[in-house]
């Protein structure tokens, strides 16, 4: 419930107010079927106190239970549909794709920061298809993606000696791996060894990302009209503070992107996701170069926070664990032996750790409400409206947390998806749906699966003793569109003095 809501921004809202009202009469009477069910409306300004500000996830899993798998609500005449189930959000997102592949107009990350420029916050139309493409062409699919395998090894290597050398920086260790997997893959670029200012720079734009996208930060996410409040006035303040982001997020668009041109022209450009779509094109009109630069950015941008959640989870689990780490740690050395990391041909002779990398997808849910989608027509499913123009939300955390679908949600069980009647695959939904569905998830999936099974081969995690108390870390998914875990301690070491050769082992 939004209990703190400040007075400021109910006079601001009610200002919006008036922007809308003669929209929604003229739309009342215009509708045949109901909207689906949800929490009384007040006149006027609808659901907007019953909008969560913190891991709304929560509450709508209790408007779950009282309303349904498809629950309504709106704010100042925008409604917002919470789908609660898979089955719903395929029949709509997937199944008729056609109608609920847009964006809402996200007014701070899109319109003020530029994001919308990106993929993730494209409009569906001609620019979306071609930015999909590219990114399909690039790291869509396994074969594509293979290329990259030697860059995802070495950089889950050179994470392994630095979390030998700090483990309590294990959070900064892991975020530094996934950028640097990512700014090699995308520009070709790589991160020199301490703090690099292209670094400082992706986390600032992907730190400002999280947060401006989060609907229910920022309220004119959620009332578009507020975007007629000044800057000065209650409610208008995101402004500013917007303004600031996009003058770091235009750097990280044109910085890389002109390095790469500047290589090629040297002769010395490594191959990348920039410098192969600049190949490959004839003329590079004012279009094209757009095209590609905001190809690159949406690669970046879209997997600079997400598998980070990911990789912390699995010493979060571990540590509270144990069995499941040395179930992990037996198939890993049986199958590859004491004297190599594993690699990605090793695979698929590791059942066990394959079903953990699962188990790691469904427990913390990285993107617990994806990004929403928005209708394009009217449509009516199971006797209700969904309007045009409604925000969708899919409820992706509920869906892997029901214990109609996973018994014992909380309990971390890779088993399963083991065995002759496993449960439901949680890729089905952890990477959204329909024409939205992430572009980055085999990159994704290869990035944990390696150093799940490259940490496990030489680390044991387990829970920290200090002052003689041993401490029990607690699993807590924090607010924002990409929710990364509470910060906690666990103690990592070598398994023994063969696994610390192998850390040391030169790259
Ligand atoms: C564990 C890791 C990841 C998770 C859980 C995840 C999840 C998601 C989800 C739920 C969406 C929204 C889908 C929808 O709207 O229905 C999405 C979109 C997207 N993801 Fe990922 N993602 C991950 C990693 C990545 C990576 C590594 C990249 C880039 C290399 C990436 C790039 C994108 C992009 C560009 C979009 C926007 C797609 C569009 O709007 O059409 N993601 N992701």
């Amino acid at each position: 419930m939004l209990t703190g809501i400040s007075e400021a921004l109910l006079n601001a809202a009610a200002l919006a107010s008036a922007f809308v009202l003669v929209y929604t009469l003229l739309n009342k009477f215009s509708k045949t079927a109901p909207l689906p069910p949800g929490p009384r409306k007040l006149p006027l300004i609808g659901n907007l106190l019953d909008i969560p500000r913190e891991r709304e996830w929560v509450t709508f899993t209790e408007w779950a239970a009282k309303w349904g798998d498809i629950v309504s609500v709106s704010v100042l005449g925008e409604h917002m549909i919470i789908l609660n189930t898979a089955q719903a959000a395929f029949e709509m997102l997937d199944k008729k794709s056609a109608k609920f592949s847009d964006r809402p107009v996200l007014e701070l990350a899109g319109e003020i920061v530029g994001w919308k420029n990106t993929v993730i916050l494209l409009p569906y139309g001609e620019e979306f298809r071609a930015q999909r493409k590219a990114f399909h062409q690039a790291i869509g699919s396994k074969n594509s993606m293979s290329h990259y395998y030697p860059i995802v090894e070495k950089e889950t290597h050179k994470f392994l000696k630095r979390v030998l050398a700090e483990p309590v920086l294990l959070d900064r260790h892991v975020r530094r791996m996934s950028a640097a997997i990512l700014i090699r893959i995308t520009y070709g670029y790589e991160l020199q060894e301490g703090q690099d200012p292209l670094l400082t720079l992706a986390e600032d734009a992907t730190a400002a990302l999280a947060l401006s996208t989060a609907p229910t930060v920022f309220m004119v996410n959620v009332i578009p009209a507020l975007r007629y409040v000044p800057a000065w006035l209650p409610g208008g303040g995101y402004k500013n503070i917007g303004a600031k982001w996009a003058k770091i997020f235009d750097e990280l668009v044109n910085r890389p992107y002109e390095w790469v041109k500047k290589q090629m022209k040297l002769g010395t450009a490594n191959p990348s996701v920039t410098s192969r779509l600049l190949d490959e094109t004839a003329e590079l009109t004012p279009e094209r170069e757009r095209h590609i630069k905001w190809s690159a950015a949406s690669l970046y941008g879209g997997g600079a926070d997400t598998t980070m959640p990911s990789i912390i989870t699995l010493f979060l689990a571990m540590a509270l664990y144990p069995d499941v780490m040395r179930k992990a740690q037996e198939e890993i050395d049986a199958v590859i032996g004491q004297d190599r990391l594993p690699s990605f041909s090793d695979r698929e002779n590791l059942p066990y750790t394959n079903a953990l990398v699962l188990e790691i997808a469904r427990w913390h849910t990285v993107a617990p409400t994806a990004v929403h989608h928005s209708s394009m027509e009217d449509d009516i499913y199971n006797g209700y409206l969904i309007p045009k123009g409604a925000m969708i939300i899919p409820n992706i955390w509920y869906m892997l947390h029901d214990p109609k679908v996973y018994p014992d949600p909380f309990e971390f069980k890779p088993e399963r998806f083991l065995g002759p009647n496993p449960e439901p695959d949680p890729y089905d939904v952890c990477f959204g749906f329909g024409r939205r569905i992430c572009p980055g998830r085999v990159l994704a999936d290869a990035s944990v699966f390696l150093s799940c099974a490259m940490s496990l081969a030489v680390f044991n995690i387990t829970k920290l003793s200090e002052n003689g108390e041993t401490i029990t870390p607690i699993h807590e998914q924090l607010t924002g569109s990409i929710s990364q875990l509470k910060p906690f301690k666990c103690a990592i070491t070598p398994r023994s003095s063969q696994a610390q050769v192998l850390i040391d082992s030169e790259i």
